[in-house]
């Protein structure tokens, strides 16, 4: 038996909470699988701006939702995301796709396709794993073994974003004002749409990063996830002893 049984965790959190960094850390240290369903909705979005579709419009986005083949790799080492072949990795992270992830990711028919492939990714990881994103707790797998909703104050998450846009001589390249207005005007977006908007489960455990350095957050998730898979595992070895 493997250390950690197969438990699907799903961390959800508004932008910038540390979902990404935690989600592969704690990954790769129990042998999990690992899902950026965040990545997902760029590659659709990236697709659609390098396809002509005008992602401002709704009606425009649904009737191009089912077109793109959208693959995502599960190594939490080295996560991947393509849209019909091309690697997307690099151009998903630029302003352009960030700008507009927010309206494709509200039409219901994007939601609904992107919903159905992290179903399917989830239900193939069969030893586990870590899966995260908006509404992962909500509505993607609402039965996850355990839900985790990440917070973090706006000017932290500001102030961590900024930390990563350096130039070569160390000055942040962006105003922390100005990044700060961004995450929040994304967050209102994704908060306030009708489909699956971003939501704190009811069931899920919520985790201000805050004051908290990421190995602290990394530590905190590891043991929920350790003692949902040791809730997981009782009655299995329970049945196992009882057969013997
Ligand atoms: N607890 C923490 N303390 C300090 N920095 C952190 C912490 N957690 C994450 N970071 C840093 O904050 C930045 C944003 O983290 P990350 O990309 O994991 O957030 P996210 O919630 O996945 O964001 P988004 O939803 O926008 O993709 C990264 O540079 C990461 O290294
Ligand atoms: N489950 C999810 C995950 C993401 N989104 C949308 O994608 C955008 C980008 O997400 P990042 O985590 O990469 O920042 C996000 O702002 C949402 O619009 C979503 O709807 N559901």
């Amino acid at each position: 038996m493997s250390a950690t049984p197969a438990v699907i965790v799903a961390i959800d959190g508004p932008s910038g909470t540390g979902k990404s960094s935690t989600s592969k850390a704690v990954a790769a240290r129990l042998g999990l699988s690992y899902l950026d369903t965040g990545a997902q909705y760029r590659a659709i979005t990236w697709w659609m701006l390098n396809n002509g579709v005008d992602t401002a419009d709704a009606d425009a986005v649904a009737a191009a939702a089912g077109k793109p083949s959208i693959v995502s790799g599960t190594d939490p080492l080295s996560p991947a995301i393509s849209a019909d072949g091309a690697d997307a990795s690099g151009p998903i992270r630029t302003q352009e796709v960030t700008a507009a992830v927010s309206a494709v990711s509200a039409v219901p028919e994007v939601r609904e396709r992107i919903t159905g492939l992290q179903r399917t990714i989830a239900a193939e990881a069969r030893g586990g794993i870590v899966v995260e994103g908006r509404d992962i707790g909500t509505t993607v797998l609402p039965d996850a073994d355990l839900k985790v909703f990440l917070t973090a104050s706006p000017e932290a998450r500001a102030a961590r974003r900024n930390g990563e846009l350096k130039t070569a001589d160390g000055t942040s390249v962006s105003d922390l004002a100005a990044t700060q207005q961004a995450l929040t005007a994304r967050d209102r977006a994704d908060s306030s749409r009708k489909t699956s908007p971003l939501k704190k489960a009811d069931d899920a455990v919520e985790v201000d990063t805050t004051e908290l350095t990421l190995e602290q957050v990394v530590e905190c998730v590891v043991t929920l996830v350790e003692k949902a898979a040791a809730g997981k595992e009782g009655p299995a070895q329970d049945r196992e002893k009882a057969a013997r």
